[in-house]
């Protein structure tokens, strides 16, 4: 994984914390169309503590993927590039480091989980397969102690059946099983963060929520910080600490997940909170007009699958 020079470093003047792990400060990434430019992420600043979960929240296009990215090296190229500001993870650039450095970084310490879990796999081989070679890789290990370690993590995310997944091919399983698989993939390394981008949104409400589940367990069992980016409010309450709002590439809220959701600073964000029907929550207020009382069986229907 690489990221595209020249970049414009930002001075970052304070020292990180004894629990800091991750700071983006002053992060700017463009994309080149043959058409135009466009400034994607336009100046973020934000810190992630150890073990903590923070919520990057916005809606589509804002820059909650370019972000991720940047931190992980995977802008798409050579469309996008980082222009100016520094990713700091455990204090050290990212962006100034040599290849090799960020790169095991990045191995060790950096997992990446994303939404679209069919394609992050490989399809010709099984699920054992993979993540017995992964782990075999990671650790050095003999093919038959890597192969019990791959049956002990899939133990810990909450796969009984064990040896059957071992032996399915990816497109055996369901969305939330080859989530799960993701996540064994993710953990076994023991790495310090998991970027998890839109990690619930292909699936049903019910293994949506034990994916979060097995994510806040995670965390609580080992430590992991996360940095959950998803649209989803919904999704944020169940599982964040903390909360960035993100809009037109900028952060315009961040602060305690409680605190954002019931007293939101930001009318972008207030916006975004509105619409989130739930039914532990007054429905939000239609202008006139706008939402019928047609309308309204669905959206309790909606309200009440979160
Ligand atoms: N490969 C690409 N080529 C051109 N423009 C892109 C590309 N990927 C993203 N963009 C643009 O960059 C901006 C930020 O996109 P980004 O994917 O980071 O948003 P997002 O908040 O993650 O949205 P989503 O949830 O839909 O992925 C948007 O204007 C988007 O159209």
């Amino acid at each position: 994984m690489s990221i595209i020079a020249p970049i414009a470093h930002h001075t970052v003047q304070a020292s990180p914390g004894p629990s800091e792990l991750l700071r983006l400060a002053d992060l700017h990434v463009a994309i080149t169309t043959p058409r135009r430019t466009i400034q994607a992420v336009r100046g973020v600043d934000l810190d992630l503590q150890a073990g903590e979960i923070l919520a990057l929240v916005g809606e589509s296009g804002s820059g909650k993927t370019m972000t991720a990215a940047s931190i992980v090296g995977l802008l798409p190229r050579p469309a996008a590039r980082i222009t100016q500001g520094c990713i700091l993870f455990q204090g050290r650039d990212l962006l100034a480091a040599g290849t090799r450095d960020r790169q095991r970084i990045l191995r060790q310490d950096i997992a990446f989980i994303v939404q679209s879990s069919l394609t992050s796999l490989n399809p010709t081989s099984t699920i054992g397969r993979q993540l017995a070679d992964m782990i075999a890789f990671r650790n050095g290990l003999g093919r038959s102690q890597a192969r019990r370690e791959a049956v002990r993590w899939l133990g810990e995310v909450g796969i009984d059946a064990a040896e059957r997944v071992m032996a399915s091919y990816p497109h055996r399983l369901s969305g939330g099983m080859r989530q799960r698989v993701l996540i064994a993939m993710a953990i076994n390394s023991r790495p310090k963060l998991i970027i998890a981008d839109e990690p619930t949104t292909a699936l049903d409400t019910a293994t949506q929520k034990q994916i979060l589940a097995l994510l806040a367990r995670i965390r609580d069992s080992y430590g992991i910080a996360i940095l959950l980016i998803t649209h989803d409010f919904g999704v944020v309450s169940f599982l964040s600490d903390r909360i960035a709002v993100m809009q037109h590439g900028r952060i315009v809220e961040t602060g305690p997940t409680a605190r954002v959701l019931a007293a939101p600073r930001h009318p972008y964000t207030a916006t975004l909170i509105d619409a989130v029907p739930r039914l532990d929550h007054p429905l939000p207020r239609p202008a006139p007009g706008v939402i019928s009382e047609q309308d309204r069986p669905a959206i309790l229907a909606r309200s009440a699958g979160r």
